[in-house]
């Protein structure tokens, strides 16, 4: 059964509609991350499963059983908000027993919890520590910590690693996943960072403006098959051109393209991989001139620009890079073509 249902839930504030018939559900032991841009309603997806927001239509379910009228503090959900807000008068230990003495659990039992817990987020011992004296990643564990004393059957996260720098988050987000796995949390987290979203999440929801759900699949289906352009888009594809597919090809501003097997006719958009676009030598394919070259670690991501339709992005290994300026020819891999499924009309 799932922990988390959500459903057809609605939330409006005044004439913007804040969430727009959002279904979704979490399977116990699931971590569900929810992505989207600035405004699309994340924020306001935790808070109403929290109980801090109404809905103005739908129904939330825990447990199998609606919450409708349930109060934030018998939810059983833990939240941990973007900024942490640790209380600053308060030690290590204090924030993370605050929710313990909120339960009125004994002194002894306490103190084990916390120090259970310091141990599971990498920090035994730091009872007595101000919190102001620890580093953003110590105070992120600790609020880590204090959000799991309860034991809330649900988790739920709201841009969790917001604050902290690349190379800690990327850190973070390994340890966080290896923890929940091990103690088996059920997690719902907010973020509109991508990386950080596919790699903590089982599952991605995807949500677009005005609070509908984009997409909701794992890390892999989304990557693979974008459900429509803005998906595409928003993951930071931008080979997206409009096409007319007709047999095992598709004729769009940069010519005829294969289409995978099966594809069926008619006017459609298209997205080219940028590990799909084969650069050649002058001559073959598609004419272009590389405008921009921007180096990515194990490739080049070479920006081009072709004799016709928009500009094109290309992966190449490090060692072909061509140099700005170049004139190349452009081939497509139909593996890494991608037809995207026409809009959804609106209900
Ligand atoms: N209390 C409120 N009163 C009025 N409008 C609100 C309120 N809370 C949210 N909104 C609006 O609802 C929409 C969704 O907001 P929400 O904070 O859920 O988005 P978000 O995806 O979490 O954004 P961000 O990534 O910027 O935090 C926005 O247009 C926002 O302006």
């Amino acid at each position: 059964m799932s922990m988390l249902r959500l459903e057809d839930v609605t939330v409006r504030f005044g004439a913007r509609t804040a969430l727009d018939a959002v279904g979704l559900t979490v399977a116990e032991h699931e971590t569900v991350c929810v992505l989207g841009p600035s405004g699309s309603g994340k924020s306001t997806l935790l808070r109403v499963v929290a109980g801090l927001q109404s809905a103005d239509e739908g129904r939330v379910h825990l447990d199998g059983r609606d919450q409708s009228g349930v109060p934030v503090h018998r939810r059983g959900v833990g939240l941990m908000f973007q900024d942490h807000q640790l209380f600053p008068q308060r030690d290590v230990a204090g924030n993370v027993a605050f929710g313990l003495r909120m339960r009125r659990t004994d002194r002894a039992e306490t103190e084990r919890r916390v120090a259970e817990l310091l141990e599971l987020v990498g920090l035994p011992g730091a009872q007595r520590r101000p919190v102001g004296a620890l580093s953003g990643g110590e105070q992120q564990r600790v609020a880590l910590a204090r959000a799991l004393a309860p034991r809330p059957r649900l988790l739920m996260l709201d841009e969790p690693l917001g604050q902290l720098d690349r190379g800690l988050r990327e850190r973070l987000v390994v340890e966080l996943r290896e923890l929940f796995g091990r103690l088996g949390t059920t997690v719902l987290a907010v973020t509109h960072d991508q990386g950080e979203a596919f790699a903590l999440a089982d599952r991605v929801v995807v949500m677009q403006e005005g609070g509908r759900v984009a997409q909701i699949g794992t890390p892999l289906e989304v990557w693979q098959r974008p459900a429509s352009e803005f998906v595409a888009r928003f993951l930071g594809f931008r080979n997206v051109v409009p096409a007319t597919v007709n047999g095992p090809t598709a004729r769009t501003p940069w010519g005829e393209l294969p289409v995978p097997d099966g594809t069926a006719a008619g006017e459609r958009r298209v997205l080219v991989r940028p590990a799909g676009v084969r650069v050649a030598a002058a001559g073959d394919g598609l004419r272009c001139v590389v405008g921009a070259r921007t180096f990515r670690g194990d490739h080049v991501v070479v920006r081009l620009r072709p004799e016709a339709g928009p500009e094109l992005e290309a992966a190449v290994p490090l060692g072909d890079a061509p140099e700005v300026g170049d004139r190349v020819g452009v081939a497509f891999a139909v593996d890494e073509v991608v037809v995207l499924p026409p809009p959804r009309p609106f209900p």
